[in-house]
C-alpha cells in the first residue's frame, strides 16, 4: 500500500461522519478534515485542496450539500465518496445516483456495510465494501480507510451495494416490532431470510446485481442493524412494538433513522415498477398509522402461499 498522503474532506459531522473520520485518521498518512453546516471555515476552503470528498450527511441534506459543492470550481479528479443510506422522496434516487448526476465527470464512490457508528468509535474490527465503476477510485478510498480494524472490501456494482444498506434499514424496523412483540427466534429467522430476496426484487429492478446483496453490505449489514439495539432503525421498530407514536419515538431518538423515509419512497417505487415488498409495505403501514404491529404479523402470516424461491432469477 502506497505511503503517499490524502488529502480527505468529510462533509457531515453526525455520528458517521465522526466514526470514518476516526478511521482515516487512524491511517496517520491521511490528512483529514472534517466540515459541517455549523462550521465556522468556507466550505470552499475545505475542498479546494482535497482529493477526496466524502459525505455523511443524512439523506435530507444530500441534495443541499451538492447544491453548495455544484456552485464552487472543484477540479475533476477530485473523488466523491458517498456514504448515506436513503432514497431522495422526490426523485426515488439513490445518494449515489445524485452525485454522478450532479458531478458527471468525477469518480464517484460508494461506502456501505455493517457498520454501527458506536462499535467502529470503540475501536472495534469491522469490515465494509467501497463500490464505483472506477477501479482506480475505489482503489483510493480502500487505501484510506483499512487498518488492522477496519478491513475494506471493493466491489465494481454501487447501485447494489448502496440499495442493500438502504433496503435493510426499513427491515431493521421490521425487526425490532418483531424483537419487541417477543415473537420468537423462528420468526426473527423467517423475518430476515425473507427480507433478502424482497431487498434484492428492489434491487434488481433498480439495476443492481443480485449476488451484491450476499455480501457485507446486504445480508452483512441486514444482520448487523436487524439484531442490534444499537440501531436506531431498529429503535424505532422496537418502540412501535410498545405502543409508542413515531413522534415520540424519533423525539426520543433525537438522531437519524433512514428506515421511516426510505419505507415512504420504497412504496412509490414498488408501486411504479410493480415490486412485491410484503414486509416493507407493512413497515409503511406502521409507520403511518394504518395498521398496528399486531395487524401487521397477522397480514404477513396470512398472505398466499407460494415457492420459495418463484421469483428470484440469479441467472
Ligand atoms: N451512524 C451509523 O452507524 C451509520 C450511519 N450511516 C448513514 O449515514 C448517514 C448519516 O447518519 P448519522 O451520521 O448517523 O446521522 P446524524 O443524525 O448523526 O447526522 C446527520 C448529519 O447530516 C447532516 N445534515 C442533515 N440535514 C442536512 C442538511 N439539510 N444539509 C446539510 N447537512 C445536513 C447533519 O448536519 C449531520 O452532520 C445516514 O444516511 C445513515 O443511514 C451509515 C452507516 C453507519
Ligand atoms: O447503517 C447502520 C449500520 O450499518 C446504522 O444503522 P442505524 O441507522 O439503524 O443506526
Amino acid at each position: 500500500m502506497s505511503n503517499q498522503t490524502i488529502n480527505l474532506t468529510i462533509i457531515g459531522a453526525g455520528l458517521w461522519g465522526q466514526a470514518l473520520a476516526k478511521l482515516a485518521k487512524y491511517n496517520t498518512q491521511n490528512n483529514v478534515r472534517i466540515w459541517s453546516r455549523r462550521s465556522s471555515e468556507s466550505l470552499e476552503s475545505v475542498v479546494q485542496e482535497a482529493d477526496v470528498v466524502l459525505s455523511a450527511v443524512s439523506m435530507k441534506g444530500v441534495r443541499p450539500t451538492i447544491e453548495k459543492l455544484t456552485a464552487l470550481n472543484i477540479p475533476k479528479e477530485t473523488i466523491f465518496i458517498t456514504a448515506t443510506k436513503g432514497l431522495e422522496p422526490k426523485t426515488t434516487l439513490t445518494p449515489s445516483q445524485i452525485w454522478k448526476e450532479s458531478f458527471p465527470h468525477h469518480p464517484v464512490v460508494v461506502l456501505s456495510g455493517p457498520n454501527l457508528s458506536k462499535e467502529i468509535e470503540k475501536g472495534l474490527p469491522a469490515a465494509t465494501v467501497v463500490a464505483s465503476d472506477n477501479v482506480m477510485a475505489a482503489g483510493k478510498a480502500q487505501q484510506i480507510f483499512s487498518s488492522d480494524i477496519f478491513r475494506v472490501y471493493f466491489n465494481n456494482d454501487p447501485i447494489g451495494t448502496e440499495l442493500g444498506g438502504t433496503l435493510k434499514n426499513v427491515m431493521a424496523i421490521a425487526s425490532g416490532v418483531c424483537d419487541g412483540l417477543q415473537l420468537g427466534t423462528n420468526a426473527k429467522s423467517a423475518l430476515l431470510t425473507r427480507a433478502l430476496p424482497e431487498m434484492i426484487r428492489v434491487g434488481s429492478e433498480l439495476g443492481a446485481s443480485p449476488e451484491t446483496f450476499f455480501g457485507l453490505s446486504g445480508l452483512g449489514d441486514l444482520i448487523a442493524t436487524c439484531d442490534s439495539p444499537l440501531s436506531r432503525n431498529y429503535r424505532v421498530g422496537y418502540g412501535l412494538s410498545e405502543g409508542k407514536s413515531l413522534e415520540q419515538i424519533l423525539e426520543e431518538l433525537q438522531s437519524t433513522a433512514e428506515g421511516v423515509n426510505t419505507a415512504n419512497v420504497l412504496v412509490e417505487l414498488a408501486k411504479k415498477y410493480r415490486i412485491a415488498i410484503p414486509i416493507s409495505r407493512q413497515v409503511y403501514r406502521l409507520i403511518n398509522g394504518k395498521t398496528t404491529p399486531q395487524e401487521a404479523v397477522k397480514e404477513l402470516m396470512a398472505r398466499d402461499l407460494k415457492a420459495e424461491f418463484d421469483d428470484l432469477d440469479f441467472a
